[in-house]
């Protein structure tokens, strides 16, 4: 692992306490070797005891920073066989989840026991069923704003002691940001991808293998920030493991292809944008987004200033002159995972591969959404239709994932919006397994979610939009999101940004176009409206012209008039004179 190795706690998990390297790093591992907390083979008697307890005391001390798919504290083989995973945010015995200063409680987990589709037919065959209770059944219950695994943190959008001042950050178009800001965007991505999650550490068996090859050794293993973030994705992606001989199982998808598409990639941003909060000490750092409905074949964020331009070397590759050229993927070797029933780990590979616009077998991926398809899907006013699946119609989820046509009626050949965006890119960020590996997977879906949070705010819909059951595996309302600790439901992400979760968009949404029959309408209007001013206009000119003539007339008549007025005042006066 090439990362550098945290020297200091986050201080909203340690109180500010130093965290030393030389307590942390055996214990916690971090540095190449798989972590195995509180495990040390078979050691006897007194010994044995007092090295335990020492051994839990310094996991306590350094795992009270864990936030992770579970926390480290929780992963020693007795964390795991009794099933809760309920640790103290001051690292002190009886203080399960800060119960001691009211900031939450160890409970039962609530798992959604709603039906699911029919898309996956069996029951106990993935780990991820009824999410996480195959690895834990109790947790942190945290009370008012106070949140995290061990209640340590505070809800999204709070900070403080007591969790009680408002913050928010605002995600921005990459493109409008300054050249500073785009530099230092791109070096807070290269440091997450070197710098080794302080918190977090990876399962990398199934639950049937997790204890190790001598049953006392748990499989997990450090990770860096960014990797984490790739590796989530793919364990939420991967296809259910039958056994040896048998076909793995791909009809199962926890993040896509069903209602928890959005909220689940939601989660999934806010945990990477904290994370690298942390990691910068900065709590205003914000991910930006990438407006991908551009039209046309040119991927505008494809520079060396930003996510890397194209190699002149290679049509595939990122040139040498962007850090990203650099980058390794890790889970690529999705064959070995399928066929062996194991999971991805930490070990990094091969470069990035991409191909903007260059996928020559198909043409339709070749050019990247319009403006026009946004608003199209923005208007669609069904969250997500039966059988909230990959095939739904009329569903403003499914069109934003892009397997409708941006009008909302399903085709199988059609891929629009988000997917479009992926497929364009012709590469690592183009296949599911992988595609968080290219970072631009990064900026292509803080647009989806912003979309997803436009959708929210114009047509305010309410929880009891989202599916309560019948939708796909992992993609109920209350389904806990695989495979994220502590449990977080579709629902809890199902809200507007800005007021919720402590972040908001800086976007210029296109105006519309006109379609076909308004531009007639429009232009019927527009005539009859003319023809009415023309009209108008005639009809006055010939009465301004006809008053004119009488005008015209009426000096002979005043002079007659006059004339005989005059003859009769003259004769008056005569007739008065005389
Ligand atoms: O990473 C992804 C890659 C995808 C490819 C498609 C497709 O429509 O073929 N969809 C994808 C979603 C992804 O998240």
């Amino acid at each position: 692992m090439n990362g550098r190795q945290p020297s200091e706690c986050p201080e909203n998990f340690s109180g500010g306490a130093r965290c030393m390297d030389e307590m942390c790093g055996p214990v916690a591992g971090l540095g190449s070797d798989p972590v195995v907390a509180g495990s040390g083979g078979v050691v006897g008697g007194e010994a044995a005891c007092s090295m335990w307890r020492v051994g839990l005391l310094l996991v306590t001390l350094c795992a009270t920073l864990t936030l992770a798919q579970f926390p480290r504290q929780c992963v020693t083989p007795e964390g795991l066989l009794s099933g809760q995973c309920c640790p103290s945010p001051a690292g002190v015995a009886g203080d399960e989840c800060g119960s001691s200063t009211g900031r939450g409680q160890c409970v039962v987990i609530a798992a959604d026991n709603r039906r699911h589709g029919p898309q996956y037919p069996y029951a106990g065959r993935d780990d991820r069923e009824k999410w996480p209770l195959r690895f834990f059944n109790r947790t942190c219950q945290c009370n008012g704003n106070f949140s995290g695994y061990n209640c340590g943190q505070c809800r999204h959008g709070l900070t403080g002691p007591n969790c009680d001042q408002r913050i928010s950050v605002v995600r921005r178009n990459i493109m409008q940001m300054s050249a500073a800001e785009k530099q230092a965007f791109v070096n807070a991505l290269d440091q997450a991808k070197t710098t080794v999650h302080p918190d977090l550490v990876i399962c990398t068996r199934r639950y049937q293998e997790v204890f190790g090859p001598d049953g006392n050794t748990p499989q997990f293993e450090n990770v860096t920030i960014y990797n984490y973030f790739v590796w989530s994705h793919y364990y939420s992606v991967s296809k259910t493991y039958l056994g040896s001989g048998q076909t793995s199982f791909g009809g199962v998808d926890f993040s896509h292809e069903g209602p928890g598409f959005v909220t689940w990639h939601r989660f999934h941003l806010i945990q990477l944008e904290r994370d690298m909060q942390n990691m910068l000490g900065d709590s205003t750092f914000a991910l930006p987004y990438w407006n991908f409905a551009i039209g046309g074949s040119e991927c505008d964020i494809c520079t060396d200033e930003l996510l890397g331009a194209r190699s002149s070397f290679d049509m595939s590759s990122i040139s040498p002159n962007s850090v990203f050229s650099q980058w390794r993927v890790i889970c690529e070797s999705v064959e070995d995972y399928d066929t062996f029933g194991t999971i991805c780990n930490s070990t990094e590979t091969s470069p990035i591969r991409r191909n903007p616009a260059g996928n020559v077998a198909r043409p339709m991926v070749q050019k990247l959404p319009e403006p026009q398809d946004v608003l199209d899907c923005l208007e669609l006013n069904a969250f997500d239709t039966p059988p909230y699946y990959s095939t739904s119609s009329e569903s403003f989820r499914n069109t934003i994932e892009g397997y409708s046509a941006p009008q909302g009626m399903y085709d199988p050949v059609v891929r629009s919006l988000h997917n479009l965006a992926h497929l364009f890119l012709n590469g690592t960020g183009g296949q599911t397994h992988l595609s968080p590996n290219d970072p631009i997977f990064v900026l292509l879906h803080t647009f989806t979610d912003a979309i997803f949070d436009e959708w929210l705010s114009r047509h305010q819909p309410g929880e009891v939009v989202y599916p309560e059951e019948n939708a796909p595996i992992g993609h109920n309302r209350n389904f806990n999101m695989v495979p994220f600790w502590p449990p977080v439901t579709n629902a809890e992400m199902f809200v507007a940004a800005t007021e919720n979760l402590g972040y908001s968009y800086e976007v210029q949404w296109p105006t519309r176009a006109y379609t076909v029959s308004e531009i007639i309408t429009i232009g019927v209007v527009a005539a009859v409206l003319l023809v009415a001013v023309l009209g108008g206009v005639i009809a006055c000119a010939v009465r301004a012209r006809s008053y004119r003539s009488a005008e015209a007339l009426e000096p002979l008549l005043g002079e007659t008039f006059r004339c005989y007025s005059e003859d009769d005042r003259r004769l008056d006066k005569s007739q008065s004179v005389v």
